[in-house]
């Protein structure tokens, strides 16, 4: 997969850009606040329709102006896509080769990335959120009928949330609780399998990166701790509904599963220190990256997001030979100057300041 050309138009700092990309790392250099991530944020916006670091759409259009416009042109397996995300303050369209797509499923995967930013570094301590949220960005991309199942899970768990806070004062609506359960059930099961063959798939390449990266003294194991297995659902949650009904919320499903990251037989979010938790995520975007190529049978494309200033040396050695020459990379960072790695000499350099980029 190659990213040929990037346009943007009223998105966030840039008034009206257009870059070509010929070679295949591409380094943004600029001081803070210059639009570094914006940049990064909105290659992300192509690929899964949504920014990384918002919900709010309308933080993407320019200030004082009404819409912002995202395109890019790709290929992929030899055929040349082009992409856009028009926002405008009341809606998002989404367009493949100039034809708006009604349902944003049907534009998803077409741009794949990883990402690796800052929070990132988070996925181990940070709340189960952002756990989960790996795992569904990753296999987002990746399968049209996830993204359905997911959102059609999300709008079951809201509804059947308000329902169980319904029936304190209409007791009839009780009768429609086992509708909602079958639903549930339906699409939460699909999750849960995805999830959980996913987490086998990435363990095997996560457990050996992370074994050369610690020179073999160290031994990663991933659990998906799902509040249920897709066999046990139907019964969990009926044990589950007396709790349910009393705080008026969905206590199981796979709105609640969790991640845990084992390293030499102990739990690294309890015991680990902060560098061995760094070196999980790590060998973690690692793994997703692999499993992505595996998966589509091509690269994806890489988006690093100052993160190399937050690794050590080594780690840092570890990330760049993995992209290797194959993997289109567009990293950010404010200096490359602490940056040891003989990629340094292959890759193409934007300098960015105030929302405007000059290349050199
Ligand atoms: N909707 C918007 N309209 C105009 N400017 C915006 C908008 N949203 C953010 N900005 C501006 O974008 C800039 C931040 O850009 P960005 O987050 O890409 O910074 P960066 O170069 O990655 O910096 P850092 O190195 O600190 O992460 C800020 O100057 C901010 O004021």
């Amino acid at each position: 997969m190659r990213l040929h050309h990037l346009s943007l138009e009223n998105y966030r700092n840039y008034k009206d850009l257009s870059i070509s990309f010929t070679g295949n790392i591409h380094f943004f250099i600029g001081d803070n606040a210059q639009g570094k991530t914006n940049l990064l944020e909105a290659i992300y916006l192509l690929a899964l329709t949504k920014s990384h670091r918002t919900n709010k759409d309308r933080e993407l259009i320019m200030w004082n102006k009404d819409q912002a416009k995202v395109r890019c042109e790709l290929t992929l397996f030899k055929r040349n896509i082009e992409l856009e995300v028009e926002i405008d303050q009341q809606k998002k369209r989404v367009l493949i080769n100039k034809i708006e797509k009604s349902k944003f499923s049907e534009f998803v995967g077409n741009l794949k990335v990883v990402l690796f930013a800052p929070e990132d570094l988070q996925l181990i301590k940070g709340s189960p959120f952002l756990r989960r949220r790996f795992m569904d960005r990753a296999l987002g991309q990746l399968r049209l009928k996830y993204v359905n199942d997911l959102a059609m899970y999300q709008k079951v768990v809201q509804q059947r949330n308000q329902l169980l806070k319904d029936t304190h004062r209409k007791k009839s609506l009780l009768q429609t609780l086992d509708l909602w359960d079958m639903q549930l059930i339906e699409y939460g099961t699909a999750i849960i399998n995805i999830r959980e063959q996913f987490i086998k798939d990435i363990e095997k390449y996560a457990e050996n990166i992370h074994n050369e990266i610690t020179d073999g003294k160290e031994q990663l194991k991933l659990i998906y701790d799902a509040s249920c297995l897709a066999g046990k659902f139907q019964e969990k949650l009926e044990k589950s509904r007396d709790k349910d009904l009393q705080f008026g919320t969905t206590n199981i499903g796979p709105h609640r599963d969790e991640l845990q990251f084992i390293v030499n037989n102990k739990d690294i979010k309890i015991y680990g220190s902060q560098g061995q938790q760094r070196t999980v995520a790590l060998s973690i975007k690692l793994a997703e990256l692999e499993y992505m190529k595996q998966q589509m049978g091509d690269m994806p494309i890489l988006l690093l997001d100052d993160v190399l200033s937050e690794l050590d040396l080594k780690r840092q050695k570890k990330l760049l030979d993995t992209i290797g020459e194959d993997i289109q990379t567009f990293v950010t960072t404010t200096d490359v100057d602490g940056i040891k790695h003989n990629i340094i000499k292959k890759s193409d350099f934007f300098h960015i300041k105030d929302g405007n980029l000059i290349k050199g």
